[in-house]
């Protein structure tokens, strides 16, 4: 019996911090300034990586909780805080990963669609992408508060293949947490993580997923065969 090639990919949706852009040096920057603001001791660059990828408010909670558990009124004054630090600093010291640039450069040639879809806040995302050169790439950014949901509920994966016009079925998603696998597993697309992104205090190889990358270009031959 014949056997049918893999459907191609039409389309990839991209997680933003730990894949495209290592943003812990802003992100660790901005809870420092927070924490003093709130006279409280601040974290280790180390400790706040592993407390990146469900977006900006289990961030600043995480930051929080560190100390005892977070009153809500704290937790108010802290995410203004972090808003307007991060604000400041965001993308100052962000930097590319090695082969994002050409990847996505190649995909573009080759007419691959492509998606950003990040817990990060819609305020901050925009402003990075443009400040980092990414911004160009993208039909279609979701950030953390686009929808309803965010990662590793598969509906900012769903809401992005919708806007591109494309099924889960021809999209990829690359990441590089758990949140991500679990995101597209859920909305039924196959995913691949870096090796070299923020997973939450997990080793990457222990999440279940389609492959690993220690470089954006090394899924060019996946997606365009
Ligand atoms: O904002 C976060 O917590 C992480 O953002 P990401 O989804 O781009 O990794
Ligand atoms: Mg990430």
């Amino acid at each position: 019996m014949a056997m049918h090639p893999p459907a191609a990919v039409r389309a990839v949706l991209f997680d933003l911090d730990g894949t495209l852009l290592d943003s812990i040096p802003d992100l660790s920057e901005a809870c420092h300034r927070m924490m003093l603001e709130l006279g409280r001791a601040p974290h280790d660059i180390e400790v706040i990586r592993s407390f990146v990828g469900k977006g900006m408010l289990n961030l600043v909670r995480r930051c929080l909780s560190e100390h005892g558990t977070a009153s809500e009124a704290d937790m108010e004054r802290a995410v203004a805080a972090f808003q307007r630090h991060y604000a400041d600093v965001n993308g100052a010291a962000t930097l590319l990963y090695d082969g994002v640039v050409p990847a996505l450069q190649a995909l573009r040639e080759r007419g691959v669609a492509m998606a950003c879809v990040t817990n990060k806040p819609t305020a901050f995302t925009g402003p990075l992408l443009a400040r980092m050169g990414l911004a160009d790439y993208f039909a279609v950014t979701v950030s953390g508060d686009t929808v309803a949901e965010k990662k590793p509920h598969p509906a900012p994966l769903r809401h992005a293949c919708a806007l591109l016009g494309v099924t889960a079925e021809q999209a990829l998603m690359i990441g590089d947490s758990a949140n991500d696998a679990e995101a597209a597993r859920a909305a039924g697309m196959p995913v691949l993580l870096v090796t070299y992104g923020y997973s939450e205090g997990m080793p990457v190889d222990s999440i279940e997923c389609d492959g690993l990358l220690s470089s954006l270009v090394e899924a060019l031959p996946r997606i365009l065969g």
